[in-house]
């Protein structure tokens, strides 16, 4: 069985309020890269002629412009960050690239949201592949590697219903924009 795994860098800002400690509660970025590690759902033999799963281009074209203009250079914020309304108020154009998240959005919790979204993508793209793991390396020595079902890790988020990771568009927030 064969694994299409790719890999795309970004660079973000983030801050963590809740427990990370006194450096990380300072906003600050960070040049990640996440790599997606796709199969198929169905094995098939190679047909002898073009020989592959599929197109990396088809597999890998919508996540990818996801990631370039979603991920790339956004600001990511627990939904209860004072920041957020701060942004709201004062920077309204900037919303559209505030990515937020339930509690802090530390790199376990990215790795989650970005597994739903990616699995999101790949099946409205009716590309029959699926994310089975996901690695996102947040420093040269930090890497959040998760493979399992994502939504028995994704804490419960005081948004409700309707939540931006299981949407197969560009959307990183839930706010009206
Ligand atoms: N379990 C987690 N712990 C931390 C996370 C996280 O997402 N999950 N994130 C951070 C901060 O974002 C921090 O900026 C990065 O971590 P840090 O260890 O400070 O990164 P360095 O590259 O500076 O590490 P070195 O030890 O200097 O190599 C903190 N914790």
């Amino acid at each position: 069985m064969f694994d299409l795994v790719f890999t795309r860098r970004y660079s973000m800002g983030h801050r963590l309020i809740h427990g990370a400690g006194d450096i990380c509660a300072t906003p600050h970025g960070h040049n990640e890269e996440v790599s997606v590690y796709l199969k198929a759902h169905e094995a098939e033999r190679l047909d002898g002629s073009a020989n592959m799963v599929l197109p990396f281009y088809y597999a890998k074209k919508k996540w990818h412009q996801f990631v370039d203009g979603s991920i790339d250079h956004s600001f990511q914020l627990s939904e209860d960050d004072p920041l957020l309304p701060w942004f709201i108020k004062n920077e309204p154009k900037r919303v559209r690239h505030l990515v937020v998240t339930p509690g802090d959005p530390t790199t376990e919790l990215m790795a989650c949201l970005l597994m739903i979204k990616v699995n999101t993508i790949l099946d409205a793209e009716k590309t029959g592949l699926y994310c089975f793991k996901i690695d996102i390396k947040e420093t040269p020595t930090n890497t959040v590697s998760f493979s399992g079902n994502p939504f028995d890790f994704v804490p419960q988020s005081k948004n409700g219903q309707g939540h931006w990771w299981e949407r197969p568009d560009m959307s990183i927030s839930d706010l009206e924009i």
